[in-house]
């Protein structure tokens, strides 16, 4: 029998008045990956993950979790999750030991459980030397350790993290990166929302691309690479003049020409192509300089595949 999948979601649809945030999307999240959520700002990201953690209603659809209905089992559905991001409601004016252990009890711990557990996290999330500090004196990276942290109190299998490095500086965002890892080993599924593309290219196994409320693609982030195509070639052309007879030269060779000043950039469907376009432009006497071959990345699947702002 195949392993239940940790969450399918089934044509979930969300209309805010008359505007459609959330389109018929449909997934699957496997047991102990990470799965990440990507869509420029506004693409409905946040509304999926709020339905999907039955902090918001769908007009239509269903989400199942480790084979339990959001909303027929929401109780037992909930249990089986921690989410963090925009919403945990820590106290700003007590301390990250005192928060915890509130949650903690809140969450049915015992007292001396509570406390356990508390010097657990502290640790783990490295914020035993801050640990009795008012929250209000964190910074932005050890709030989030913090939200992460309380999320994590009844150790839940399958965690949602929105937007979980938005803001932090970059060494702070690698800290968190480790994190995450860090609670996949131990196995734990991770369903995060991104706008970042490294985020995603670093720690997702899959991602589903979202855009105006639909899912346009699925897959791991070296499929969605490869669906982009080949690497891209970028050159300048020395002399203005030239740059109209490049363009013409070059385009039955490697197809559409994207050109920003006297820059050229196009895809080769194999690299040795390279040899062929070198000596194209030898022949016709095209001085170019700056060359470059790049594979192709992230960004250009999120350019290619989504429409300007949402
Ligand atoms: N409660 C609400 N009432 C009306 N419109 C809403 C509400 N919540 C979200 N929206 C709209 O739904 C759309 C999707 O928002 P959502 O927050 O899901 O996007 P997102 O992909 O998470 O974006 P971001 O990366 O900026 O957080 C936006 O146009 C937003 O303005």
């Amino acid at each position: 029998m195949a392993a239940i999948n940790a969450i399918e979601v089934s044509h979930l649809t969300k209309q805010f008045g008359k505007k459609t945030v959330v389109d018929d999307v449909s997934f699957k999240v496997r047991p102990g990956e990470v799965f990440g959520l990507l869509g420029p700002n506004g693409a409905g990201k946040t509304t999926t993950l709020r339905m999907m953690t039955t902090l918001l209603k769908a007009d239509a659809g269903q989400v199942m979790i480790f084979g339990h209905d959001t909303v027929k089992e929401g109780r037992l559905a909930r249990s089986m999750f921690g989410l963090t991001g925009q919403y945990a409601s820590v106290d700003e004016d007590i301390s990250a030991r005192e928060n915890l252990m509130i949650f903690a009890r809140l969450n049915g711990l015992s007292r001396s459980d509570a406390k356990q557990r508390t010097t657990e996290l502290l640790n783990e999330f490295s914020l035993v030397n801050s640990a009795d500090k008012a929250l209000k004196n964190f910074s932005g990276g050890m709030r989030r350790r913090l939200d992460l942290a309380v999320s994590l109190i009844t150790r839940p299998t399958l965690i949602f993290l929105d937007e979980p490095t938005t803001g932090l500086d970059p060494r702070t965002r690698t800290q968190m990166w480790d994190t995450i890892r860090r609670l996949v080993k131990q196995g734990s599924t991770i369903i995060l929302t991104t706008q970042y593309l490294d985020e995603a290219d670093q720690l997702a196994d899959h991602l589903a691309i979202i855009d105006h409320g639909k899912l346009v693609k699925m897959g791991t982030p070296a499929e969605l690479k490869q669906q982009i195509g080949g690497s891209k070639l970028t050159f300048k052309v020395c002399q203005t003049a030239q740059i109209t007879a490049a363009v013409q030269l070059l385009t039955p060779q490697v197809g559409q020409i994207q050109q920003t000043d006297s820059a050229l950039s196009m895809r080769l469907n194999q690299v040795n192509q390279l040899n062929t376009i070198l000596t194209m432009l030898n022949q016709a006497k095209i001085k170019i300089t700056q060359l470059a071959v790049q594979e192709p990345s992230l960004d250009d699947v999120f350019m290619d595949l989504t429409v300007g702002k949402n």
